[in-house]
């Protein structure tokens, strides 16, 4: 198998998996699946979206190693990250008799990733999967960790279980064929791990900007290979976000808030992400955690990439009662993680008076998407 491939570690305590980045990888993955794959059954979990690019190549390697692959094409999108959605997954693994060592495939983006992921923990108590994941959201955070799960109508991923898969299988190809929102609104949580826990990543994202909005491979594979190292650390220090995994959640407790007020149509993921990246800045700051020059860092290179820094809701009662879902909420209070300097974040509650105080004293406005809002494909 090719020499070009990138490998990560995920060293948990009670088992280790690996993650491979290998442009062109979708090749290899009858080959990988049949050596990983106790049974002949596979279930590609996919979207309609991505089933229309790969999902007959990916059918016909199953084929060839031998595999019966059973296809679960799924309706696309945020809106469809449902515990009815998941229903179905489930319905198709009973119908077609999955058994225990039955092993599930999620190809596709984040929200593919995280109900197959659910689906595996769930369906028999638990069988494995592993993730091909095909956006760069999912490349760099969501196929990584084990977080699986579905929204519910107050708050984002409110059902879910810890899965953690056998393995995660990254093409770098299959941005190619990516929209540009989506592949913007990734862009958030690549920044994210520069603020949260690599200065050097977040000054190599400051200058390379460019070369990454043009798609260099050289400048993909760097910020696909760097988020998965910095995460699959914080994940194998703590797991199951009793502590230090918080930190991978900078930028979401306003960022799901608002998702969620947006009824999972308006703002996708990323975009949210990225306004909470700046907002949660300027209210660290607003604490006296940080300085402005740190906050103002964030912003510009949120803003190069072309994301969106404003608030999308101009309530202050609607945006503090969606935060009080976040599952960092601690015997009632709101936690938050906030900057201290690029690179480093301290993880503390916050008080709604404080809340409401910088609250007044930031803009809104815009639709808080990217500066690629275009149709599919353009
Ligand atoms: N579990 C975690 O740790 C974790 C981390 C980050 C995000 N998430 C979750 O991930 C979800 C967002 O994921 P996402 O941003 O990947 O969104 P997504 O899964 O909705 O995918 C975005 C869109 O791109 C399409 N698509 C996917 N791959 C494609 C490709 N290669 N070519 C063309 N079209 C393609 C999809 O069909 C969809 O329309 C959210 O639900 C978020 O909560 C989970
Ligand atoms: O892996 C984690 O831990 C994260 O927090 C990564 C986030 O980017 C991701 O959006 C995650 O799904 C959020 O988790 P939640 O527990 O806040 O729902
Ligand atoms: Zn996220």
């Amino acid at each position: 198998m090719g020499k070009i491939e990138q490998r990560v570690s995920v060293s948990l305590k009670s088992r280790s998996y690996d993650i491979v980045i290998k442009p062109g990888l979708i090749d290899e993955l009858g080959v990988r699946l049949q050596s990983l794959a106790s049974t002949e059954r596979v279930g590609i979990v996919t979207d309609r979206h991505v089933a229309r690019h790969y999902l007959s190549a990916v059918v016909s390697q199953c084929k060839q190693a031998g595999l019966h692959p059973v296809s679960i094409v799924l309706p696309p999108g945020e809106k469809n990250k449902t515990l009815a959605t998941v229903e179905k997954i489930l319905d198709v693994l009973a119908r077609e008799r999955f058994e225990r060592k039955s092993l599930l495939m999620a190809l596709g983006g984040g929200v593919v990733g995280d109900m197959t992921g659910f689906a595996a923990a769930i369906y028999q108590r638990g069988i494995p999967f592993v993730q091909v994941p095909t956006t760069l959201v999912a490349q760099v955070d969501s196929s990584v960790g084990g977080k699986t799960g579905v929204d519910h109508r107050l708050g984002k991923n409110l059902i879910g279980a810890f899965h953690q898969p056998k393995a995660v299988w990254i093409d770098t190809k299959f941005l190619g064929t990516l929209p540009k929102r989506e592949w913007i609104a990734g862009l958030a949580e690549v920044i994210k791990y520069g603020i949260i826990a690599d200065k050097r990543f977040f000054v190599y994202l400051e200058r390379t900007m460019p070369a990454i909005l043009k798609l260099e491979p050289r400048a993909v594979m760097q910020i696909v290979k760097r988020s998965c190292e910095i995460k699959a650390q914080v994940v194998a220090a703590d797991e199951q976000e009793s502590d230090r995994r918080r930190i991978l959640n900078y930028g979401h407790t306003i960022g799901h808030a608002l998702e969620a007020l947006g009824g999972y149509q308006s703002l996708i993921h990323g975009e949210a992400v990225g306004i909470g990246l700046v907002l949660e800045a300027d209210l660290a700051r607003h604490q006296g955690y940080c300085n402005s020059k740190t906050v103002d860092r964030i912003r510009s290179v949120v803003r190069a990439a072309g994301l969106s820094d404003r608030l999308t809701s101009p309530s202050l009662e609607k945006v503090w009662s969606a935060m009080q879902h976040d599952k960092k909420v601690s015997q009632g209070k709101v936690v938050g993680v906030w900057p201290n300097a690029i690179g480093r974040v301290r993880i503390v509650p916050i008080e709604r008076g404080t809340f409401a105080e910088w609250f007044k004293t930031v803009s809104v406005g815009g639709s808080g998407r990217s500066r690629y809002t275009a149709k599919r494909g353009q």
